[in-house]
């Protein structure tokens, strides 16, 4: 196998795609964007890309849900959750009162800016293509970065002792969890179903009219699919264009999974599948008797018999019970 994630060594995403089994031995490609690691999957250069797709913290990472949901097909096939935990670095015999500048990935500024406003108020902000990337142009011999600390993880510093550090553990959050995906081509295997599994769509916004995200919404509640998460997203074409990027509790295999779709691609045909997987964290959806697979099972069996097509003909569509 070979895996694109956004480097240099050392990110978090990093840390996701070597939680993997069998990925510390493969091929690993790091790149400096999530559209670059996308763009390698799709012209086959890599199989899987790891990117970060949701954040306990900041919600979902637009970069990934905006790359997904256009293109060329693609599809999730599996999730890895990684604590998330950050260290202030910088060159060697730097001190705190030193720092005038910081470097850091967007979303790792945005969840250390509690302890920055205490410690280092004022201080300027220079973005990074990752977290890792703004740590290694501290090192000795690189290039005059133009900042004097970076806000990385601890895996950096253990492959980098010689980093400076200023400060460890400062997200304003000691919870802070993100959620990655791995993303492969269209063509890749469904992952099979575990009871524990989640599905990810894009809903494009079909009409521009009253009730039309409570009629993609109803598809989900009256069969009883729970939703994880939603974020609006504007496709980019025209302003007031958006599409919904939506996770459910279930899989393709789940029969209300399925006829949830099967209702989307009525009411908004252009809806995406990017994929069903297992939940990293393994949580079992809860399900009523009425929306189980028995239960759609004998419903469409119901029909078909009354149709005359069920296995015992016109007669077999008796008042029938529901299996659990
Ligand atoms: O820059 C990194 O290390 C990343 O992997 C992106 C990121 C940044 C902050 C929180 C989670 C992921």
């Amino acid at each position: 196998m070979r895996y694109a994630y956004l480097g240099p060594a050392g990110t978090f995403t990093e840390a996701a795609l070597l939680g993997v089994e069998g990925a510390r031995e493969a091929e690993r490609r790091p790149v400096s964007s999530v559209p670059v690691a996308l763009a390698a999957v799709r012209a086959g250069e890599v199989d899987a890309a790891m990117v970060p797709i949701e954040n306990s913290v900041e919600g979902g990472v637009t970069a990934t849900l905006d790359a997904v949901a256009t293109g060329s097909e693609l599809r999730i096939v599996r999730e890895a959750l990684v604590p998330i935990s950050f260290v202030l670095v910088a060159a060697p015999g730097t001190a705190l009162a030193d720092v005038r500048t910081v470097s850091t990935h967007s979303h790792a500024w945005a969840q250390v800016r509690g302890w920055m406003d205490e410690h280092l108020p004022g201080a300027d902000y220079v973005p990074a293509s990752s977290t890792a990337a703004a740590a290694l142009s501290l090192l000795p011999g690189a290039a005059e970065p133009g900042f004097e600390a970076a806000v990385c993880s601890p895996v950096v510093v253990e492959q980098h002792p010689e980093l400076e550090v200023l400060a460890e553990d400062i997200g304003d959050n000691r919870a802070a969890v993100t959620r990655f995906v791995l993303v492969a081509r269209p063509d890749a295997p469904l992952p099979p179903r575990t009871g524990a599994d989640r599905t990810t769509l894009v809903i494009p916004l079909w009409e521009d009219r009253a009730g039309a995200l409570m009629e993609i919404l109803e598809q989900f509640a009256t069969r009883g699919v729970n939703l994880s998460r939603i974020e609006s997203r504007p496709t980019g074409n025209f302003l007031g264009e958006y599409f919904f990027s939506v996770d459910v509790d279930g899989h393709l295999h789940d029969a209300r999974v399925a006829d949830a779709l099967m209702g989307l691609r009525r009411v908004c045909p252009s809806t995406r599948f990017l994929g069903s997987y297992p939940r990293a964290d393994h949580k079992v959806a809860t399900v009523a008797r009425h929306h189980s697979d028995g239960a759609f099972r004998e419903a469409a069996a119901w029909v078909a018999a009354l149709q005359g097509h069920g296995a015992h003909g016109p007669g077999a569509a008796g008042a029938g019970h529901v299996p659990a």
